[in-house]
């Protein structure tokens, strides 16, 4: 989808609306033929050369209603406007949101986040303008067709003068373009990159107090914004540029009707009714010639953004842009809604969601050739094998980069796997992501996110409270403790902007919200990141005693995971390099061995650690 069909798709989401706006932008823009004759009658009146039947004041009250009139048109035009810009922005951003939701999780946005997010606020407002602008085109080609028709019949000559800035203003805008595209998107990138590195000083503020990198950082930050200030000066002065030719556009032909208009008064042809009109039309003329200017270039800015959305939908058809959705005003259609079936997000519970029909019980859970690999660092996993039979516990485990949080995401759909087939029960998963969720299986990654809002909410994720369930997946994730301890127990605010939990709680509150959830397959990524052995060694216990027929994968290295484990996998370098039990292990792999005996050398290490669980 090109640029013109983006445009196209855009008016037509709501027709309606669109009409209403350019309808009464017509009119608005058409209203200043009526008072640009009013007063030329008043001045022919004034002149003697027209006797306007209702006197001077009868003028004066018409004129002082036709003011009125455009003022509330105005008024109803900005209701229009508003109206059709807030619904094609909305649009856009929420089937932009819908589909970064659907992307394999861990590859879900192309950008940083703060690229992300001047992709969602500036070029949909930029693309807002474009097609908000384009309402004053036709309003311009009506009042140019009449009042050309009515200054002709006055005097062509003068006419033709008219019109002159408006031949120079469309010139300059198609001479402009090129430079004004190439200038925006320096701009725009300019600015994502000045936004992400604020997101990610923000984020990271305690590694760079303790690098003592505060001076570097800051001197980078300005780095970045001197090069936007130099692009956004580029961009704005150009823009200004042009906006200014379009503005002194009208003093250019005011100037010029006034010299011939001098001329021609003298010899009689001209009256001071027919100046007026001239002058009043010309001011007019050029504020809508810059109008189409402005959509010019709002038009040509606009497909600088569209390229950058089209980016955010990494390789997706464009068309998912402009997909007709409900936007949450107004009824819903059933035709929307079918367009974007299974768009939902992955909350249960929220009312939206499309959560996938639960499978048959899982017996067997198999892995054939499963391959990903990183494109920027030709890293990942290759050709790997996994059979889970219901109930089972498999542990995956290996050297620091060994592929085993790739292996996961790359099973549950979270990374787009290259090669690979995953069958549950013998029948093939044709979309991971999809499936991998409750009520098949819940997941808890290495560095859980919180939200900021009640520890509860974040353990529920709109999950209804039903029972003791919640209780139940505190206790599972050994995390009683640490709730009753904190001020507003369940009700505690936590996340970005609530109460900072250690590395170890808001692990464990993933792992709660992964318990509280029904599911026949949990997966953990690599809980011993966070928790110390000990505490370690009690979720699992409570897990073996609790978890009934659920299977689990797991990825770890502690002896508590490993020595329970009915399957270990041992990764390195993205392949099976052993796998067995740990005392088959043991006697074969030399890195199982190294990764065994490495806990007990961390432990000696770390007096408060508590000792590990039984080895077998
Ligand atoms: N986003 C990424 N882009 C490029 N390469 C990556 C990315 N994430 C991981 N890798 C590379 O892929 C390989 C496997 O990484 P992975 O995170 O799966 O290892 P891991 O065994 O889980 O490591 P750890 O024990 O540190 O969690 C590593 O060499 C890593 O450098």
């Amino acid at each position: 989808m090109n640029t013109r069909h983006f445009f196209w798709r855009l008016l037509a989401y709501r027709p309606v609306y669109y009409l209403a706006n350019l309808l009464a932008w017509t009119v608005i823009h058409m209203a200043p033929l009526l008072p640009g004759l009013i007063t030329k009658a008043f001045f022919d009146d004034l002149e003697g050369s027209y006797n306007f039947p209702y006197g001077v004041w009868g003028i004066a009250a018409l004129l002082v209603g036709a003011a009125l009139a455009r003022v509330a048109l105005i008024a109803a035009g900005m209701w229009t406007d508003a109206s059709f810009r807030f619904r094609i922005s909305a649009l856009l951003r929420r089937n932009m949101l819908a589909h970064v939701l659907q992307q394999p999780g861990a590859k879900a946005i192309p950008f940083s986040p703060g690229e992300g997010i001047s992709n969602f606020r500036d070029d949909v407002d930029q693309t807002e303008e474009a097609v908000s602008w384009s309402v004053d085109t036709l309003g311009l080609v009506g009042f140019v067709i009449v009042s050309s028709y009515i200054l002709i019949s006055i005097d062509a000559q003068m006419t033709f003068f008219v019109f002159v800035p408006l031949i120079l203003v469309v010139t300059a805008a198609q001479v402009a373009t090129a430079r004004i595209q190439k200038y925006r998107a320096a701009s725009r990138a300019a600015t994502a990159k000045v936004t992400s590195s604020i997101s990610e000083m923000f984020s990271n503020v305690q590694a760079i107090q303790v690098a003592g990198a505060e001076a570097r950082i800051v001197r980078r930050f300005e780095t970045l914004s001197d090069e936007r200030r130099r692009t956004m000066v580029k961009d704005k002065l150009m823009t200004e540029a042009l906006s200014s030719v379009f503005t002194n556009s009208v003093n250019l032909g005011t100037g010029l009707i006034l010299v011939l208009a001098g001329y021609k008064m003298r010899s009689g042809t001209f009256s001071v009714g027919d100046l007026s009109l001239f002058v009043y039309y010309l001011t007019f003329v050029t504020q809508l010639i810059s109008n189409v200017g402005n959509f010019m270039t709002f038009y040509k800015q606009m497909a600088i953004s569209f390229g950058r959305m089209k980016t955010m939908l990494q390789g997706a058809s464009a068309r998912v842009l402009t997909l007709p959705a409900y936007i949450g005003i107004g009824k819903r259609r059933l035709v929307e809604d079918e367009a974007h079936e299974g768009s939902g997000g992955q909350f249960a519970g929220d009312g939206n969601a499309a959560t996938p029909a639960q499978a048959e019980p899982l017996r067997v859970l198999e892995v054939r050739g499963l391959t990903y690999r990183y494109p920027e660092t030709g890293r990942g996993i290759e050709a790997i094998d996994l059979r889970l039979e219901r109930g089972s516990f498999t542990v995956i485990t290996g050297m620091i980069g060994s592929g085993k949080t790739t292996l996961l995401r790359a099973l549950l759909g979270l990374l787009p796997a290259e090669s690979g087939e995953i069958r549950w029960n013998g029948r093939p998963v044709e979309a991971p992501a999809d499936f991998f969720v409750p009520p098949q299986s819940a997941y808890t990654a290495q560095i859980p996110r919180l939200y900021s809002d009640k520890l509860r909410a974040n353990i529920l994720l709109g999950l209804p409270e039903t029972g003791d369930s919640l209780a139940q997946a505190l206790h599972a994730a050994v995390m009683e403790d640490d709730v009753a301890q904190l001020a507003d127990g369940l009700d505690t605010m936590v996340g970005p902007r609530g109460v900072k939990l250690s590395g170890g709680q808001v692990q464990r509150t993933a792992a709660a919200r992964m318990l509280v959830r029904d599911a026949q397959l949990y997966v953990f990524d690599d809980l011993s990141s966070a928790l110390d052995v000990e505490t370690e060694r009690q979720l699992w216990e409570r897990l073996f005693r609790d978890r009934g027929e659920a299977t689990c994968l797991v990825v770890s290295h502690r002896k508590a995971a490993l020595s329970h484990a009915d399957h270990i996998i041992v990764l390195k370098d993205g392949t099976i390099e052993a796998e067995g039990t740990a005392s088959q292990l043991l006697a074969v792999s030399d890195s199982f061995r190294r990764l065994w005996h490495g806990e007990d050398s961390a432990a000696a290490a770390e007096p408060s650690a508590a000792p590990g669980g039984a080895g077998r």
